[in-house]
């Protein structure tokens, strides 16, 4: 589905109530207190903050009070990021402190950290009643979110389709008791009123979740479904073909910011070992009892997390889901050559165990 960003587009007034309250330009942009106490106000005059809305290869599109422009690449910062805007030495401006990071490791070989997308407020965590419901993938969002120090929610589509949409809203609000989840039909009116409280204006929000659980028809309802006509942003690519912009995060006249990357709707679990900790915070508790520190929590003596379970205090599924994602975290936050000295590692053991086999063959 083509997202329909026209009432983003710039002179775009549509969208906007009649009695819109008054917000300085930069608070609409999401500027708040965590921003402004990092400078004085000297700075703030001298070098006036600027949102990034995009990053392109020929540099940042900022804007910021009465600024729009395009500035050379050079500060390591990515959309969504302030910027105290350097007029004299654009490249130079600096980055603020982000309140929240969504980072990942480039595929490849030196796989260097990527930024993707900063001080997104929320993050919506979609999914459908149908098939894609999957509690260990919902983990594994609600980790990405907690390690990026992003509020996740969860949002449950397509309850129109189901008779019963209760028990998927149960089964997803064990996950977490500090994570939202929220029930609707994306379709119409009632995403705007079921979401209002997290797209407020001011707030920067963005839609993560497999392909067709709704995440477009979501975005649309955000920007109040008012274009008839779908006029998607588009840009050439290399190739000339149309491709969807990519890291764009866009205002909604008199709401909230939307971020649409498809790095985010890509995301893999990376360097998340914090995030996992937070998430499954009450197994982690457990383990820090264990006799040793490195604990795998298998046939250990001294292993707490196994006693819980004997207990029945702790969940099977819920154990077994812990353990692949923090072995996925590490695999996938492992360099290359740690990969390679794992793989070497493995090889040196099944030659071993098979070396031993044909032994007590002969
Ligand atoms: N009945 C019903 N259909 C829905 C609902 N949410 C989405 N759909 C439909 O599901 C299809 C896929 O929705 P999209 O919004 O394009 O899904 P997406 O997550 O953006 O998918 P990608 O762009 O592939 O990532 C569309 O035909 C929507 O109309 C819902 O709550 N109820
Ligand atoms: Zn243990």
């Amino acid at each position: 589905m083509v997202r329909d960003y026209s009432a983003f587009l710039p002179g775009s007034s549509k969208a906007q109530p009649a009695a819109a309250p008054a917000r300085s330009a930069l608070e609409a942009l999401g500027w708040r207190p965590f921003f402004a106490q990092q400078i004085d106000a000297t700075a703030l005059t001298e070098t006036p903050p600027v949102r990034v809305l995009s990053v392109h290869r020929g540099g940042l599109q900022v804007v910021g009070d009465g600024i729009e422009e395009l500035i050379p690449p050079g500060p390591e910062a990515t959309v969504g990021d302030w910027l105290l805007l350097d007029r004299a030495l654009p490249r130079n401006s600096r980055v603020l402190e982000r309140a929240s990071l969504v980072k990942r490791r480039a595929p490849g070989h030196d796989r260097q950290v990527q930024l993707i997308a900063a001080n997104i407020d929320t993050l919506f965590v979609v999914t459908s009643c149908n098939q894609d419901f999957n509690l260990a993938r919902l983990e594994r969002y609600l980790a990405l979110a907690f390690d990026a120090e992003i509020e996740p929610v969860i949002v449950l589509t397509k309850t129109d389709l189901v008779t019963d949409p209760a028990p998927y809203a149960a089964e997803a609000r064990t996950l977490s008791d500090r994570v939202a989840v929220v029930a609707l039909d994306a379709r119409g009116a009632a995403p705007a009123a079921a979401l209002a409280d997290w797209c407020r204006p001011g707030r920067t929000v963005a839609f993560v979740g497999s392909s067709g659980v709704g995440k477009s028809t979501l975005t649309n309802a955000l920007s109040g479904n008012q274009a008839i006509a779908t006029q998607a942003i588009r840009e050439d690519d290399a190739k000339g073909r149309h491709t969807t912009t990519h890291r764009e995060l866009h205002p909604v006249p008199g709401g909230c910011l939307l971020l649409d990357t498809p790095g985010m709707r890509e995301l893999q679990l990376t360097d998340a070992a914090a995030g996992i900790a937070e998430l499954f915070e009450d197994l982690e508790a457990l383990a820090a009892g264990c006799r040793f520190r490195d604990c795998q929590h298998e046939t250990e003596p001294g292993c707490a997390v196994q006693a819980a379970l004997d207990s029945g205090g702790v969940e099977p599924a819920r154990l077994a889901r812990w353990r692949k994602l923090k072995a996925e975290d590490a695999f996938n936050s492992a360099s290359l050559s740690e990969r390679r000295g794992k793989d070497r590692a493995f090889g040196k053991m099944v030659r071993g165990v098979m070396k031993e086999t044909s032994r007590r063959k002969r």
